[in-house]
């Protein structure tokens, strides 16, 4: 496999379309790197697997300086993939299972009130979903059988059974929670680039137990997935949607 290393960030093969994947932390990058495609001999239009950092703040720095690198150079992206591990809504997401997208939802980005939550757009601001393209939704669900539902982004790891189901009764189409998809999708969105969010289930939404958690099979999971999803990113580009 050609695979170049650089500072935080690997390079391997792709197609036509132009792909960025944005990883959290290390061990997500590399599981995904593991099951892409060996490079094509002076291939061109790389996708590139990087690291973005915890949390939905340091990912959408992270993309938006990565995006915009590339379109200083003159090579530009076509699709942003938002991908890691996360926690699954039980039962409909168990430990394991692959969940793609269809919104990435803010779930934690507004206001308190004695009558409860309430989204910024209520208050007048921004906007708190992204959608990804629908048949490139359709294609990964196609390819890896990873199930479509909402993905939540949070600030707070949720801890509760309380806290998951208020969760699940807001966003009812929810299957995950992870921290970085919206800061991605917001990054991507201010520069024109379609978005796509796939999470490997490592651990239910619900209440704290460390013993519960399977890093590594979510892990093996998001491999097997991108060895799958490698013709479908390629294949695609934006004009598809
Ligand atoms: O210490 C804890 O109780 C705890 C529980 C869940 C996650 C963490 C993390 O520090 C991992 C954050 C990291 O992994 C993604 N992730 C994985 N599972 C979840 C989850 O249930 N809720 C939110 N994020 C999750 C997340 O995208 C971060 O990149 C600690």
């Amino acid at each position: 496999m050609e695979l170049q290393a650089e500072e935080g960030r690997l390079i391997a093969a792709a197609g036509p379309g132009r792909v960025l994947v944005a990883t959290a932390v290390p061990v997500e990058r590399d599981a995904v790197a593991a099951g892409l495609p060996a490079a094509r001999a002076g291939g061109e239009a790389p996708l590139d697997v990087i690291t973005v950092g915890v949390g939905p703040a340091s990912a959408a720095a992270a993309t938006a300086a990565a995006l915009t690198a590339a379109a200083l150079r003159d090579r530009p992206y076509d699709l942003v993939v938002s991908a890691g591990i996360g926690g699954g809504f039980q039962p409909d997401a168990p430990v394991g299972s692959l969940v793609v997208a269809d919104e990435v939802v803010a779930a934690d980005l507004g206001a308190e009130t004695e009558d409860g939550f309430l989204p910024v757009t209520e208050l007048g601001f921004g906007t708190v979903r992204h959608r990804p393209p629908g048949e490139l939704v359709r294609r990964v669900t196609e390819a890896t059988g990873a199930r479509a539902g909402a993905v939540l982004t949070v600030s707070t790891v949720t801890g509760t059974a309380a806290r998951a189901a208020a969760l699940r009764e807001r966003h009812p189409t929810a299957l995950a929670e992870a921290m970085e998809g919206f800061g991605v999708a917001e990054a991507a969105a201010a520069q024109g680039v379609p978005v796509l969010e796939i999470r490997a289930v490592s651990n239910p939404v619900g209440p704290r137990d460390r013993d519960a958690w399977r890093i590594p099979d979510a892990l093996a999971a998001l491999t097997e997935a991108f060895g799958k999803l490698a013709p479908v990113l390629e294949g695609w580009n934006r004009h598809d949607r």
